[in-house]
């Protein structure tokens, strides 16, 4: 269905509403024969699911994902792997109170301007609850890519204007935040405390680090593999900005200061001194990190009275209630994850199938 699919080969398909009897994917494209099982895709769906810190949605979903179709043999078979996951705690009556009003911020008034409704059982197709579908789809795109060597690893590299200037791997799931920093989480969490304190929400920026794609991945024009993960990122709701590699600073630089160098280094591989590309030349990988940033809006829905207008265009004052993130950044760390998963293995697909070599290996010549 037009604007709920990602992908040209490997595709997924999101459907479902937050306040729906459930929420899910269907993966179409995946090649048949990759070893796969709910646990694979439960361990990332844990990642994402609320409930799990005093940063996050009070929202206690289990978010346990059944596998509709598939897999044979705890393989798939190369046909449409349609996944579920229950809503299981909506209390939608805590929503009556927006039904006829629009929340600034969100995507009540727009998407009732397209479709004269919506579903103001919370976000409904708009609500960030909606990555279940991505993340559980960017879980079977991950699979994919570890047989590749690939590896993703996302994490918040701003809370508000708390900014990580150290990278340690192993501070990141070490705070509720995903900041690789911890004395950057220690001032991150008395930010985010003083604005939860306030009624304020926060936003912050989620940096992606992709490993391992080799040279030669992407398209020059249009299908370019930054403009496509670009896409991927902005398609999840709070995001609004993105860079690839150093991304707005490359505005303020000299060409000289910009331009990665080539060399050859002591394996005899062509290698660069520097990665302000961020790993993508010309929309095509050149086989080094690929680096991407997403900055992510305060969470729109905050308890504070804020001045709206209700359907009928009257003045308002709204004060909303229901269970939100303080902040998104900590539970879209992983939907990053997921998109990038995603968008690098339908290039793949899409690039083996553009080059003879594809058609020839197929014939075994
Ligand atoms: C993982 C995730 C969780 C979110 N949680 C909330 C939330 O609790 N409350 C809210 O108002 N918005 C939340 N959002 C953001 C809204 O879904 C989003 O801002 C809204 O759909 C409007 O879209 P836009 O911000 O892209 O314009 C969340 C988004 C994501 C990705
Ligand atoms: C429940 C989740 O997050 C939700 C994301 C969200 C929003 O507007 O995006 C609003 C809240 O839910 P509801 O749709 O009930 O208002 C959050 O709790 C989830 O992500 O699993």
């Amino acid at each position: 269905m037009a604007g709920s699919s990602f992908g040209t080969i490997f595709r997924i398909t999101t459907w479902g509403e937050s306040h729906g009897p459930s929420i899910g994917v269907v993966v179409d494209g995946c090649p048949a024969g990759l070893f796969l099982s709910e646990e694979d895709i439960q361990m990332q769906l844990n990642r994402r699911r609320p409930g799990q810190s005093r940063y996050s949605t009070p929202r206690n979903e289990a978010d346990r994902v059944h596998i509709l179709s598939g897999i044979f043999e705890g393989r798939t078979t190369g046909t449409p792997i349609a996944m579920e996951v229950i809503n299981e705690t909506q209390r939608s009556k805590d929503y009556s109170k927006i039904a006829n009003s629009y929340r600034p911020g969100h995507a009540d008034y727009t998407f009732d301007q397209k479709y004269g409704f919506r579903d103001y059982r919370g976000g409904g197709r708009s609500s960030g609850r909606e990555t279940i579908g991505r993340v559980a789809g960017g879980a079977v795109a991950m699979k994919l890519l570890e047989q590749l060597g690939i590896s993703i690893t996302a994490y918040a590299s701003s809370i508000g204007p708390v900014t990580a200037n150290t990278f340690c791997p192993e501070e990141i799931d070490n705070n509720p935040f995903h900041l690789p920093d911890a004395k950057a989480a220690a001032m991150a969490q008395e930010y985010v405390d003083r604005m939860m304190e306030e009624k304020e929400s926060s936003g912050g920026v989620i940096e992606c680090r992709i490993m391992g794609v080799p040279a030669g991945l992407g398209d020059p024009v249009f299908e370019k593999l930054d403009a496509n993960l670009s896409k991927a990122l902005v398609s999840i709701g709070a995001v609004k900005g993105i860079e690839i590699g150093d991304g707005f600073a490359a505005a303020h630089a000299v060409g000289s200061e910009n331009n990665d160098s080539f060399y050859i280094n002591e394996d005899g591989n062509t290698a660069k001194k520097t990665n302000h590309a961020g790993g993508i030349l010309g929309g095509i990988s050149d086989g080094d990190t690929i680096i991407v940033r997403a900055a992510v809006k305060p969470t729109p829905s905050i308890f504070r009275p804020q001045q709206t207008i209700s359907r009928n265009k009257e003045p308002m004052e709204l004060t909303i209630k229901g269970r939100h993130d303080p902040l998104i950044v900590p539970r879209a760390v992983v939907v990053v994850e997921a998109m990038c998963a995603l968008t690098i293995a339908d290039s793949l697909l899409l690039n083996m199938t553009a080059q003879m070599d594809g058609v020839l290996r197929f014939y075994n010549k």
